[in-house]
C-alpha cells in the first residue's frame, strides 16, 4: 500500500493506493498530519508533492527513513509522459499544477484543456491535445481576495454565505461574496475566451481544488469537476 501526499499552502491532502485503486482523499493541517503519521507505519512507500514549507516534507522524510519506508518526492519536469512544459524555467512551476496537468491529460488525452485548481491560489493551465502546455495564470483564491479587502480597508467586511447564483449584491457582505466569486468565475470565462481562434481553443474546462466544485456550479459553461486530479497525476509516477 502506498501513501500519496499533496502539501498545499493551507491543507495537506492525502490518499492511499491499494491494488492500483485510489482511496478517497482526506485533508488536514500539517500539524494534524504529523500526529497521524504513526498510523501509516504499515505502508510500503510514500510519494509526496509539496508547494509549501520544506520543513514539513523533511519531517516526513526523516520518519519514513527511520522505518525503512521508501519515499519519492515529485517535482515539476520539462517533460513527463510526453507532456511538455511551457515554462522558461520549468522547476519554478508548482508541482501541484504539473500533477493536475498530467492527471487531466491522462483522463482527456484528445481535447484541448483548461485546468483550474481553485485553492489558496487559483491556477489556470492550458494544455493542448498535442501534449503541449501553453502557459497559464496564477490569481488569488476567493478567500485570499476577501482577506486582502478586509486587511486594506476599514469598512469592508463579509459574512460567509451560500451563493445561489452570481448577481449584484445590495449589502457590503453580499458585494464582497458575490464580487470575489464572480471575479474568479469571470477569470475562467476569460481564459477560455483568450484561447478562442487559436490552435489550442479550449474544449473542456476541468476544475479541481477546495473551491473547484463551487466554481463549477456557479459558472455557465460545460466543465468537469475532479476532486482527485492531482492524485491521478501522481499515480502516473507509481
Ligand atoms: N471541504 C473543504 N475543505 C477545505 N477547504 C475547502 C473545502 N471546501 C472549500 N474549501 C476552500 O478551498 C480552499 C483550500 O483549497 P485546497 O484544498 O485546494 O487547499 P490547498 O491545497 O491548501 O491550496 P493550495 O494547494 O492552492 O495551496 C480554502 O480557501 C477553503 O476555503
Ligand atoms: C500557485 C500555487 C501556490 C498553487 O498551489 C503553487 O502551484 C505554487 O506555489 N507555484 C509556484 C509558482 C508557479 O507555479 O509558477
Ligand atoms: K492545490
Amino acid at each position: 500500500m502506498e501513501l500519496l501526499i499533496d502539501v498545499g499552502n493551507t491543507l495537506v491532502k492525502y490518499a492511499l493506493l491499494e491494488n492500483k485503486q485510489l482511496s478517497k482523499i482526506n485533508h488536514c493541517s500539517t500539524f494534524d498530519f504529523l500526529k497521524l503519521l504513526s498510523s501509516f507505519d504499515h505502508i510500503s512507500s510514500i510519494v509526496i508533492a509539496s508547494v509549501s514549507n520544506p520543513i514539513f516534507s523533511q519531517e516526513i522524510h526523516a520518519w519514513a527513513e527511520s522505518l525503512d519506508i521508501q519515499i519519492k518526492p515529485l517535482s515539476t519536469e520539462a517533460e513527463s509522459f510526453g507532456v511538455k512544459n511551457s515554462y522558461e524555467n520549468y522547476s519554478t512551476m508548482g508541482v501541484d499544477r504539473w500533477l493536475a496537468v498530467l492527471g487531466a491529460q491522462y483522463l482527456y488525452p484528445k481535447e484541448n484543456l483548461l485546468i483550474v485548481d481553485a485553492g489558496t491560489a487559483i491556477t489556470f493551465d492550458v494544455l493542448d491535445k498535442y501534449k503541449q502546455h501553453q502557459g497559464g495564470w496564477i490569481v488569488p483564491g476567493v478567500d485570499m481576495m476577501m482577506q486582502a479587502l478586509f486587511k486594506n480597508t476599514e469598512k469592508v467586511f463579509a459574512e460567509q454565505s451560500e451563493i445561489d447564483v452570481l448577481k449584484f449584491g445590495k449589502t457590503t457582505s453580499d458585494n464582497v461574496n458575490l464580487g470575489c466569486w464572480s471575479t474568479a468565475s469571470a477569470a475562467v470565462h476569460g481564459a477560455v475566451e483568450m484561447t478562442k481562434n487559436t490552435e489550442h481553443s479550449v474544449e473542456r474546462v476541468i476544475f479541481t481544488g477546495g473551491n473547484g466544485s463551487e466554481l463549477n456550479r456557479l459558472g455557465q459553461f460545460k466543465a468537469t469537476y475532479i476532486d482527485n486530479l492531482v492524485f491521478i497525476g501522481m499515480k502516473r509516477f507509481l
